[in-house]
């Protein structure tokens, strides 16, 4: 058994990089950016008002002071007209600054009378004024490549005039579920059957990290039905099986992938949930073979799908990586599998985070695993710890949009 980690590495290393595709904007939320995003106009594209009121100079404006209206600009009528001692322009939020003024005159701070208004409070040169490019520059970047573009990053793009953007290609990924109990959600479920939850489960998970997972037809526990179901996958990027990992008499996936010429990098890893997973390659398609166990399909994919996924599309914001917690109760030394345990967060009073554990760790459990806030991270080895103790922790539900 090799440990996790050496695992995550060796199933990474070798992955390619995704080729790039152009993407409009309405379909880019969640894609990785493959070149930077350079604004092709600069914000705001002139010196503009950002209140409704009067364009005037400044040094005009002692209370008291009478200035002529010398027109007025609308926003997206630029004004003709150059604010000349004793003047102002009527302008609006939004609208382009006269040539000459160097501040705006909110309208509360005036009265109008007819052409004229009389200023009730000065105002200091700058003021209300938001300059030329102080948001962004054209031609510059603002978005880097690698980034997996949240709605923010949509609405920055759109603002920086930018319909299209050239991502990376979503990862197609083909799901297989194995094993002659598993049934699909709606069907008839016979006697010893059981729902192949997993598949969807996985899905969503990698839909929402950015490929285009498909879900394949349940194979049968036998080698000929599970050749048959991976033949035919040269359009893939990489396929995921479920199920038959171990080292049952009706755990066949490897043996029948084996047969097709399968190369096996490596079998069994050091880790709960998640001991009989399997990386290798089917010709140029790499194969990762998933413990049939609900909870090690998630976590298995949490901890070595997304890292796949994240390299081949080159996506480098940053991950939520291990965050820390502290323990609401004593737990046993560990033993030799890096152990990855279902809990709930919560804070104290003081704000930190404190994580309970699930007292029933059974790794075919959905429930825990939907209600669970977090992953403890439990070392091989790791010795005994304590109520109060600080732990690493993987924490869900945290979104970026
Ligand atoms: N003698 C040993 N037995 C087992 C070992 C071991 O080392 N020695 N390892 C255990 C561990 S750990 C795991 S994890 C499981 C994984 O076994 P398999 O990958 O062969 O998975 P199956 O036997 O096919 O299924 C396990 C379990 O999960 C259910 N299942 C399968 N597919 C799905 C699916 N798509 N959706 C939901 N549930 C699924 C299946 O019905 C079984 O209950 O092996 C242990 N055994
Ligand atoms: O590793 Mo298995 O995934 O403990 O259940």
């Amino acid at each position: 058994m090799i440990d996790p980690s050496e695992a995550r590495t060796r199933i990474v290393s070798g992955l390619p990089l995704m080729g790039t595709e152009t993407v409009s904007l309405t379909e880019a939320a969640g894609r990785i950016t493959a070149t930077a995003v350079l604004a092709r106009l600069s914000n705001p594209p002139a010196d503009v008002s950002a209140m409704d009121g009067y364009a005037v100079r400044a040094a005009d404006t002692t209370e008291g002071a009478e200035l002529r209206v010398t027109g007025e600009a609308p926003a997206g009528h630029p004004p003709d007209q150059t604010v000349t001692p004793g003047t102002c322009v009527r302008l609006f939020t939004g609208s382009v600054m006269p040539a000459g003024a160097d501040a705006v005159l909110i309208q509360e701070n005036t009265l109008r009378n007819g052409d004229c208004i009389t200023v009730t409070q000065p105002v200091s040169p700058g003021r209300f004024i938001r300059p030329y490019g102080q948001d962004f520059t054209a031609g510059l970047p603002v978005i880097p490549a690698g980034k997996r573009l949240s709605a923010r990053d949509i609405g920055l793009a759109a603002a920086a005039n930018c319909p299209w953007i050239t991502a990376r290609r979503r990862p197609r990924v083909a799901i297989l579920s194995t094993g002659d109990e598993i049934v699909m959600p709606g069907d008839n479920v016979p006697p010893g059957s059981i729902i192949g939850s997993a598949a969807f489960m996985l899905s969503a998970l990698l839909k929402e990290a950015g490929a285009d997972p498909v879900i394949l037809p349940v194979a049968r526990d036998s080698t000929g039905d599970i050749r048959q179901a991976t033949s035919g996958l040269a359009t893939v990027d990489m396929l995921l099986t479920i199920g038959g990992a171990s080292v049952g008499d009706y755990d066949l996936v490897k043996a029948a992938l084996g047969e097709a010429g399968l190369v096996t990098d490596f079998w069994k890893i050091a880790m709960r949930p998640g001991k009989p997973l399997m990386f290798g390659h089917l010709d140029a398609t790499p194969v990762i073979g998933l413990p049939g166990n609900p909870v090690a399909v998630f976590v298995c994919a949490i901890v070595f799908v997304l890292p796949a996924l994240r390299k081949m599309t080159g996506e480098t914001t940053p991950d939520n990586g291990p965050e820390k917690a502290r323990l609401t109760c004593d737990l046993p030394a560990n033993d030799l599998r890096f152990d990855h345990l279902r809990a709930t967060l919560k804070r104290d009073e003081a704000g930190t985070l404190i994580a309970t554990p699930f007292s029933k760790q059974d790794s075919g459990m959905m429930n825990p695993l939907a209600a669970c806030d977090a992953l403890i991270l439990r070392a091989a080895h790791a010795p005994a710890a304590r109520t109060g103790d600080v732990c690493d922790i993987i924490r869900f539900g945290r979104r970026d949009d």
